[in-house]
């Protein structure tokens, strides 16, 4: 029986003396590298995340002509098609099977990258939605100042000013098809492949690198393993569409990570997810987990880890709808959608790009030793600029966008 990950629900909206909560954060983000914000509308409304959604689904029903228009470059921004981004590249045959939408800055509400006709009305929109996502990232960057005690507590908020100059931050739209979309598209795996770019010397030679059989496995997997690569990710997800799982620190148990847990019901939307990102935990010389995890599809009863062998999934529980909340099965999610598409909006947030990844002023921090036996590399190690880290985490997994341009 798998059991759901139990991950803390903190309430940030109030206005009160933050130092409680600031402590509870840390403490989960030690922990657990993942923690559900209450969503009590007063960060960021209902009805903008509804509308948030109803863009996303607006665009991504776009003719694949726009989408295609809007291509991904360089700078991380635009679409990205089926199997492209490959999350997990040392054990996936095939890219991710997704659709995303990246939206990086916006300038007086209109972005600085193509948009597909389709949602050129949204525009404005997508831009307020994404200001919402800031203003909460930075009061939960502040938080963690004031938990960890750095000095001064505003330390990480002020990297993540966007007057410091441009940075990694994007919002990004997702869209994973439902299974049966699977089975069509495993016909042009082939057109899809791009080569590795890793360097030869890392991957082995250019003879051995054939595509390892296909496994049973990769049917399950919407999003590969991986970990975020900014500082905090802020993740909205749809009642009725689980399918995030994160990896348990025994390093090979994969918790399902319920969009509804238990207490928050009635609240007026689910919470947000937020998780750290690689960026902070290095800043923060590990104290701070940067937890990996994936999104497989659900099957149709709720433990959604070990690989599904039924080849027709059921819909028994998605013509349950939202229950009304009567009765409760002990800790059973709420009705999923086994066979429909699965929508979430992810906001990664990064420092901007010149930003020094020096020591943190904090005596946690520095006296954190990172599980390593001896020294603290974290003294003597090159500083990263917020820009070279995300460079590098970007090279592995978007085989394809960043080869033979250098
Ligand atoms: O869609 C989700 O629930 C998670 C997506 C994710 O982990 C990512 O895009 O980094
Ligand atoms: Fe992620």
């Amino acid at each position: 029986m798998v059991q759901a990950a139990k991950l803390p629900i903190i309430d940030v909206s109030g206005d009160g003396d933050q130092t409680q909560v600031a402590k509870e954060l840390v403490e989960a983000a030690i922990e657990h590298g993942f923690v559900y914000i209450k969503n009590t509308g007063a960060d960021i409304p209902v009805e903008a995340i509804d509308e948030a959604f109803a863009i996303s689904k607006r665009l991504f029903d776009a003719p694949l002509s726009e989408k295609q228009a809007c291509a991904i470059q360089r700078d991380n921004c635009g679409w990205s098609g089926m199997n492209v981004e490959k999350l997990d590249p040392a054990n996936q045959r095939v890219g991710d099977f997704k659709e995303a939408f990246n939206f990086g800055e916006f300038i007086s509400g209109k972005a600085q990258q193509p948009i597909p006709p389709a949602i050129v009305a949204d525009e404005a929109s997508i831009g307020r939605f994404r200001d919402r996502c800031y203003r909460l990232a930075l009061k939960l960057t502040t938080l963690f100042g004031i938990g960890l005690e750095v000095q001064p507590p505003d330390f990480f908020t002020q990297a993540h000013l966007r007057a410091r100059g441009p940075s990694g931050t994007v919002l990004r739209f997702l869209r994973y098809p439902p299974r049966s979309a699977l089975l069509h598209h495993h016909d042009d795996d082939h057109h899809h492949h791009h080569p590795s770019s890793a360097p030869a010397g890392e991957r082995g030679r250019q003879e051995d690198r054939q595509p390892p059989p296909p496994r049973p496995e990769d049917a399950d997997v919407r999003a590969g393993a991986h970990s975020d690569y900014g500082s905090l990710t802020l993740l909205f997800r749809l009642r009725g569409q689980p399918g995030l799982e994160i990896l348990l620190p025994d390093g090979v148990s994969w918790a399902p990570v319920p969009v509804v847990p238990p207490t928050t019901e009635r609240d007026p939307a689910p919470p947000i997810l937020v998780n750290i990102g690689d960026l902070l935990s290095y800043w923060t010389n590990g104290l701070l987990r940067s937890t990996v995890h994936r999104v497989v599809f659900p099957s149709s009863s709720s433990s959604s880890s070990s690989s599904s062998s039924s080849s027709s999934t059921t819909s028994a529980a998605a013509a349950a709808g939202n229950g009304g909340g009567g009765g409760g099965g002990g800790g059973v999610e709420e009705a999923v959608d086994v066979e429909g598409p699965r929508y979430s909006i992810a906001y990664f947030c990064h420092p901007f790009h010149e930003a020094e990844l020096t020591p943190v002023p904090s005596k946690r921090v520095r006296e954190y030793k990172g599980g390593m036996a001896e020294g603290n590399p974290y003294a003597e190690r090159k500083v990263l600029t917020a820009e070279e880290h995300l460079v590098m985490r970007l090279k592995a997994t978007y085989t394809g966008l960043y080869e033979d341009k250098e």
